[in-house]
């Protein structure tokens, strides 16, 4: 089986097009993933697809075998997979999703990849977060044994996002298994830790749902731009610094969010399992 492999600003992931294989069950995805005994990835994108509402179809597969409705970094993988493959131009088209249709431009397909991802709402129904409806702003739960606040939001998939003056990968990855698998939330989370730098600058650590400690995360930027914007922290053009590098959002007065940012050609990898 044949993979295509990219990153976006660290952030790796497969393309698996159909027409080289079907999609592994997800014990299979799990070993592809795996980072010492399958190829290693974030993980992976299935598709093109064909769809009745946009122009393509894409699945996004998390290396413990989950299935994403949204991936920022993966779409813009996978809008640079079909410049690549010469199935789009600089032309905007859309793709759907599990989390909804989000429409693409590729102004270049390595430095500048735009993606209108949608809009992000707070609302506890739509994230979900247990308990009555309401907007999930700055409330508190109790995780390893410590009082965490947080704000939740949906892009399409889950988010909460933790306020710190300073955030860092170990309590992203002490404190972010904790939040993803919380009570408070039915189809677990992802998790950010935001840090604040400016009014248009933020930094974020991840810890994301079905995939762990990541470099960086498309949906996990909106989500948390969206919640620093809904706090009045920040104005509506943000850069989100991560480890992997740079995300650049525009965000509207009613929580759209447009991300544009970078992708890398990795290379191509054949996977052939002895076990
Ligand atoms: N792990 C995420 C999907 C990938 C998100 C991230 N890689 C991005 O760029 O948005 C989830 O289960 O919702």
């Amino acid at each position: 089986m044949v993979f295509q492999k990219y990153h976006a600003l660290g952030n790796d992931y497969f393309v698996l097009d159909p027409s080289s294989g079907e999609l592994p069950d997800s014990k299979g995805i799990e070993l592809v993933c795996h980072r010492n005994f399958g190829l290693g990835s974030d993980g992976i994108l299935y598709g093109p697809l064909p769809s009745e509402v946009a122009d393509f179809r894409l699945r996004i597969l998390n290396p413990d075998g989950s299935e994403a409705e949204k991936s920022g970094n993966g779409l813009r993988i996978f809008c640079r997979y079909l410049h690549d493959r010469g199935e789009v131009t600089d032309r905007p088209f859309t793709v759907e999703t599990e989390g909804g249709v989000v429409s693409a431009c590729i102004h270049d397909a390595s430095e500048s990849i735009e993606v209108e991802m949608g809009k992000v709402s707070f609302s506890s129904q739509v994230i979900p977060v247990n308990g009555e409806e309401r907007e999930v702003i700055q409330e508190t739960l109790e995780a390893n044994g410590q009082k965490v606040e947080f704000s939740a939001a949906t892009i399409g998939n889950p988010h909460c996002v933790v306020l710190r003056d300073k955030v860092s990968e170990q309590e992203a990855r002490d404190l972010g298994p904790h939040l993803e698998n919380h009570p408070l939330f039915p189809n677990r989370t992802n998790v950010q830790f935001l840090e604040v730098i400016d009014r248009g600058n933020i930094r974020l650590e991840i810890w994301e749902r079905g995939a762990g400690y990541t470099l960086a995360s498309g949906s996990s930027s909106s989500a948390a731009a969206s919640v620093a914007r809904k706090l009045g922290l920040v104005d509506s053009d943000v850069t989100v610094h991560m480890p992997g590098g740079l995300l650049t959002l525009s965000i509207s007065d009613d929580f759209a969010v447009r991300m544009t940012g970078p992708v890398r050609l990795i290379g191509e990898l054949t996977w052939t399992p002895e076990d």
